[in-house]
Order: C-alpha cells, then structure tokens, then sequence
C-alpha cells in the first residue's frame, strides 16, 4: 500500500469529525487532487488537497500532516492514525498541531517559496518585506473556527511580533475574499484591520475549470492583535453585567461604515441593476426554500416572509459594492479601545463566487443587527436581555448613518429584509451546527414577521 492510500486511509474517518467539514453525518468518499511536501527540520510534512464527493457538490480540503517515527510530545488530540512501515510505525499528526508545518508553512510565506507536485502546486507570497530571524512558539488556536489558525511568536530585527496565519480548510477556484479585502484596506491605510504579512496561493487539477487548473488562495497570514478580546464575548458580558453598550454599539457602527466607504474606494460602486434585484430576491427565496425543507417549523412564516421579500423588490436599492459578507460580532475585535474587523470570507454556507462578487452594504448592517439579537438570545432572552439588545442595535445604527451620511431609515424595510434572509440563514446554520441555539433565529424570524403583516 503507498504512503498517500495510508494517508487517505487514515484521513477518511478523522475528516469526519473536523468542526470545518461540511457534510456532517456523512461519510467522507476522498479521492487525492494533489500533494505536495515541504521541506522541514524533523518530520515530513505534506500538504494534501481531498476532494469529498460525500456532499451533494463535492468539497475540495486543504488537509497538511505530518510523518513522524515517534509520538509528537502533547499532541496526542492531534494524532490522525498510525501505520506500519516495514518494521517502524508511522505517526500522522493534523499539520497545524506540529512545528515542523507551522513552521516551514510561515517561511515559505515570507520567503515565496514554492512548492510543486503532480496534481497541485503552492506559492507562498510576502506582502511587505518580513525578515523573521527566529519562530519562537506556534499554537494553534482554540475555539469555535470554519478554519485553523496558527499563532506564532517570532523575532524580527525590529523586536518581538505575534502573527497569525490561517489555514484555509475548504478550497475554491477563485481570490478569497479574506485575504484580498483585507489587504486592500490594510493597504489603503485602515487601521480597523489588522496588518496583512502574506498569504499561500495554490493551483490544482480541476477539468472544470478553463484549462483544466483552478488557483485559489490556501493561507493568509496577519500581525496578530495582542490581548485583544472578541466583541462578542465582550457584549455578552456587558449585556449580563447590566453595562451600557451604546457608546461601543456607536463606535462599531462609525467603523462599519468607515469600512464600507474605503471598500467602495479601493473597489468601486455600480449602480443596483433589475438583474442584480433579481438575483438577490431569488437568493433570498433559495435560502428559504433550504431552511424549509430543513426546519419546517418556518413554512408557517412562508406566506408572510414571501410578502416582504416582493414588497423589497419594489423599493429603491442602494449601490452595490465589497462588504464583509458575514458580519457579526464573533468577527469584531476591540485591541486597544479599537474595533478591528476580521474575517472577510463571507458566510461559509454560500458559494465562493457569490462571495468575491460586489455585495449590499446593508447585508453587513442587518448582520450585525442580527449579532446583537443573539446576544439577548443566547442569555435566555430577559426582559433586560431585550432592553440592553434594542438600545446597542439603536446605537449602532445612529453610528453608522453618522459617518456614512447613509440615512438606513430611507432604507428600513430593506434592511428588514436583509434581516430576514440573515435569519433565514442562521437557522439552517444552527440546524445544521448548534441545535440548542435554534430557536434564536426562530424566534426573530417569528418577529420579523410580525412586524411586517
Ligand atoms: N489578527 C488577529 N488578531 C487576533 N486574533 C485574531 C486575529 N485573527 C483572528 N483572530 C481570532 O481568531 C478567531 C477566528 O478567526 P476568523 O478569521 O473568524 O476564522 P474563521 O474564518 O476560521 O472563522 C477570531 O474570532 C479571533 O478571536
Ligand atoms: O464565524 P463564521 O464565519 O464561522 O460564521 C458562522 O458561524 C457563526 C457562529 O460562530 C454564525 O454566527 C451566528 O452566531 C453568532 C454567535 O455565536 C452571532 O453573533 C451571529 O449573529 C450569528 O449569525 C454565522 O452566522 C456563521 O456564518
């Protein structure tokens, strides 16, 4: 049997349970697009790419492992399997938990290296230039993540520097918008990003695709923020320690819209044509259709949300243009009294393409509309839950007209919409992910349409 069937072997049933695979319940059917290795110190290291046609549209992964002839010291959560080899046995770690990946993974970003196989190959590409004299730690990090991310902590001749590079688990052709949104803005001089470093582009065997080879981004490398804490969790606790949230609910909304206006800049607006009406109602109606079928407890709110949809397609539409894509609080750091927007990679349930293509900036806006909501949600929805939830989606608001000069009144039944589809979103996202957190979309989808009959 090959080294790589072994892999294969060993992957199938590990895959299965990984937070990033999408087709939970389902067992993995892989077949290997490409494998490429990186030269590294003390193991060997391989990055494959897997294709899982388990799911109704096959998912491409990134899925890096490392060979070792003897236990990695703490790694035991990280063992994928072991295997003969000859006399030996072989021990196969997921990548990021090993140094010897996350390592050779961050010198070939800041030394573009390349690094070539049959079936795909991997660029590694420097944004500025970034001499790392030494790689002092590499953990990955813990917690809820579609994707894996590494934190290091290396020596550069300008002093210490944390940085953080995130593994890219599901692959598709085409920029990620992740990485290209957020390097614009870093470039255009946003300070409500982080410093991007670099990034890992890839090219695979793919007969769909002109050619018969897709390029997609793998990597994306970025300062990590120190001592930086999620807004997320620091509007939990404020909203269950009774702490008035509207000058920080303010201060998100000024920055939300600072960050709508340099997308605009670095990417341009275009007018919303009938074409892109349509396509966003007949969006909206699939995603309906989907949580449905998935959560039939909303076909009673069809006719309702089926109303407010086709009254949306008669109002005016604002210009379209880049956003963030799934934006919520999760996604929103504070790093020195400052809001610092992450994660431009759009929702994980839609297509790559939808994704990387000019949006509404109210999609953004009713995201974290819906972000304050589950706050009062996930603390058991109390009356003070509910007060605490109404003022900082107020405050935010009122920032984000301030500094956009954008009146979202004009827009309200709009931006209700969008809150709905976002909903609507949520709850097959919740089905699919978190059970217990589904009546918190159920509920606001209950009260929207209300609201609207
Ligand atoms: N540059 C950064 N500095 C500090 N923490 C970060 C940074 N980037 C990401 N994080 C942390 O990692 C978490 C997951 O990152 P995210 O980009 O949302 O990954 P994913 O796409 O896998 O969900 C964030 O919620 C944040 O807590
Ligand atoms: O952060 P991701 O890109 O993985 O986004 C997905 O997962 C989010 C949950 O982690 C999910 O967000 C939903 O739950 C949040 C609380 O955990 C809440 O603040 C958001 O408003 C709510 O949408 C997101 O929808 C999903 O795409």
């Amino acid at each position: 049997m090959s080294v790589l069937t072994s892999h294969l072997d060993l992957i199938a049933p590990w895959l299965g349970s990984q937070r990033w695979f999408a087709s939970k319940g389902r067992l993995p059917e892989l077949e290997l697009i490409g494998s490429w290795q990186i030269p590294a110190a003390d193991a060997q290291v391989h990055s494959h790419l897997i294709m899982d046609h388990s799911a109704t549209v096959p998912v491409l992964y990134q899925v890096p492992v490392t060979e070792r002839e003897s236990p990695l010291d703490d790694a035991d959560g990280a063992l994928i399997g072991t295997y003969p080899s000859g006399n030996d046995t072989v021990y196969l770690y997921d990548g990021p938990h090993d140094p010897a990946y996350s390592q050779s993974l961050l010198t070939m970003i800041t030394g573009n290296a390349t690094a070539a196989s049959e079936g795909a190959d991997a660029t590694g590409r420097a944004f500025g230039k970034l001499e790392v004299t030494s790689i002092l730690s590499a953990r990955v990090l813990t917690g809820e993540q579609s994707n894996t991310s590494i934190i290091y902590r290396v020596d550069t001749p300008d002093g210490p520097l944390r940085v953080i590079c995130k593994v890219f688990r599901a692959l598709h052709h085409g920029e990620n918008p992740d990485v290209v949104l957020q390097s614009a803005l870093a470039a255009a001089g946003s300070h409500s990003v982080p410093h991007s470093i670099g990034c890992v582009e890839g090219e695979w065997n793919d007969v769909g695709q002109p050619g018969g080879r897709a390029r997609g981004h793998l990597a994306f490398a970025q300062e990590f923020m120190t001592g930086a804490e999620d807004a997320w969790r620091f509007a939990l606790r404020a909203s269950e320690a009774g702490i008035d949230f509207r000058a920080d609910a303010h201060a998100l909304g000024a920055v939300t819209a600072e960050v709508h206006r340099t997308l605009a800049a670095s990417f341009g607006t275009r007018p919303a044509s009938v074409e892109d009406i349509a396509e966003a109602l007949s969006s909206w109606q699939s995603r309906l259709q989907v949580a449905i079928d998935e959560v039939p407890a909303i076909a009673e709110l069809r006719g309702v949300i089926d109303g407010l949809y086709a009254a949306a397609g008669d109002l005016e539409w604002p210009p379209l243009q880049r956003v963030h894509g799934d934006y919520h609080l999760g996604q929103v750091l504070l790093a020195d009294g400052q809001w610092i927007l992450l994660d431009f990679e759009g929702e994980p349930l839609r297509p790559m393409l939808e994704r990387s293509r000019p949006d509404f900036a109210l999609r953004d806006v009713a995201g974290m509309l819906r972000s304050f909501d589950y706050v009062a949600g996930s603390l058991g929805s109390t009356e003070h839950a509910a007060e605490w939830t109404s003022a900082s989606r107020r405050a935010f608001l009122s920032g984000y007209i301030e500094e956009s000069g954008t009146d979202l009144r004009a827009h309200r039944e709009l931006l209700d919409a969008f809150e709905m589809d976002k909903a609507v979103y949520e709850a097959v996202y919740e089905a699919r992910n978190r059970p217990d957190w589904l009546p918190i979309p159920l509920s606001a989808l209950r009260r929207l349409a209300s609201r609207s009959r």
